[in-house]
């Protein structure tokens, strides 16, 4: 039984911040390798790790992990809103089975998913319910983090449910910043209007919503003029996290905290949760290969910008 995976950077800016010709050239070259290795491989069901920024999940109930059996896109920047395509019998067994195996994973029958989760399957399967997705949250955002070997744990207890589905395609994607440190409020330095937010603000009034976004596009473009105060972007972190995940061999990661991971690759740098993760389910198949890999550091889009494609070795 084999399996695939992408994982790629996302930022809501793709739409609304432009990088050089060239660079924008170079990402829309990459997402249609991605595209075709997904039309390739035509998978049957798809297992979406991705990251939430305070639109599904809260400080008033925020779990590490959550299985979605029933989803819907909220519609941030612009994305998709309405359901995905669960496969609620199947997203119901995976459960079962990764609580079997001790892992403590909260579930949803109403979970509200936003471009970190919907950005990728609108890229790569031109939708959200192109092809039946079973999504999975990883906390990248609100404190406190798991370890590292959790997340490692997590993917591989998924990955080896994954393998027993004979008569599926499997594509598992990790959705989620390399190292960047957009404007996404923390508790701790919160003020109060903001902890307000991030306390239950499901459902913003339009005006709401606009206004925080608005916030984060004139960040990227006060990033990319040099006058932002956010951390910077770091290239040498990135790609040597993107070298582990192309090794196989996941074990450097377990060392990994996330105080150093904040301090070295910027607060949403716990979003590389996802393509750990999801690495972690792929090699549970057995060895794999890496099919492609773009990076490059994008201050437009406040994004250490990567995109990695990956099969199962034939
Ligand atoms: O909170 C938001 O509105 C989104 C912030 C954000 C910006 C760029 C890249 C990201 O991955 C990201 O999460
Ligand atoms: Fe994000």
């Amino acid at each position: 039984m084999s399996l695939a995976l992408v994982c790629m950077s996302h930022s809501p800016l793709l739409e609304f911040n432009d990088p050089p010709a060239e660079v924008k050239a170079e990402v829309d070259a990459a997402f249609e390798t991605a595209r075709a290795f997904v039309a390739d491989y035509d998978p049957t069901l798809v297992v979406s790790f991705a990251p939430d920024h305070y639109n599904g999940f809260f400080h008033d109930l925020m779990p590490p992990f959550c299985i979605g059996f029933e989803a819907q896109g909220v519609g941030d920047y612009g994305t998709a809103a309405g359901p995905l395509s669960v496969p609620t019998e199947l997203a119901e067994r995976l459960a079962g089975w990764v609580a079997e195996r001790d892992l403590d994973v909260a579930i949803s029958r109403r979970m509200e998913v936003d471009h970190g989760a919907v950005q990728p399957l609108e890229i790569l399967l031109g939708g959200i319910d192109t092809v039946p997705t079973i999504p999975v949250f990883v906390n990248g955002v609100a404190e406190p983090f798991t370890r590292m070997a959790r997340v490692r744990k997590l993917g591989e207890a998924i990955g080896s449910f994954l393998t027993t589905l004979e008569d599926e395609r499997v594509l598992v994607i990790g959705s989620g910043g390399l190292s960047h440190d957009p404007p996404v409020p923390r508790w701790a330095t919160a003020d109060e209007a903001q902890r307000a937010m991030l306390l239950d603000g499901r459902h913003p009034t339009a005006a709401a919503r606009d206004a925080r976004q608005q916030r984060v596009i004139d960040t990227g473009r006060a990033f990319a003029a040099g006058t932002a105060t956010i951390r910077d972007l770091n290239p040498e972190w990135d790609q040597e996290l993107m070298r582990v995940l192309a090794s196989g061999d996941l074990s450097p990661i377990d060392a990994m905290t996330p105080r150093q991971m904040a301090e070295d690759a910027g607060n949403s740098a716990h979003e590389v949760r996802t393509w750990v993760a999801a690495y972690a389910a792929l090699g549970t198949a057995g060895p794999y290969d890496v099919a492609s890999s773009y990076y490059r550091p994008i201050r437009e889009y406040i994004a250490g910008f990567g995109v990695m494609t990956a099969r199962t070795r034939a």
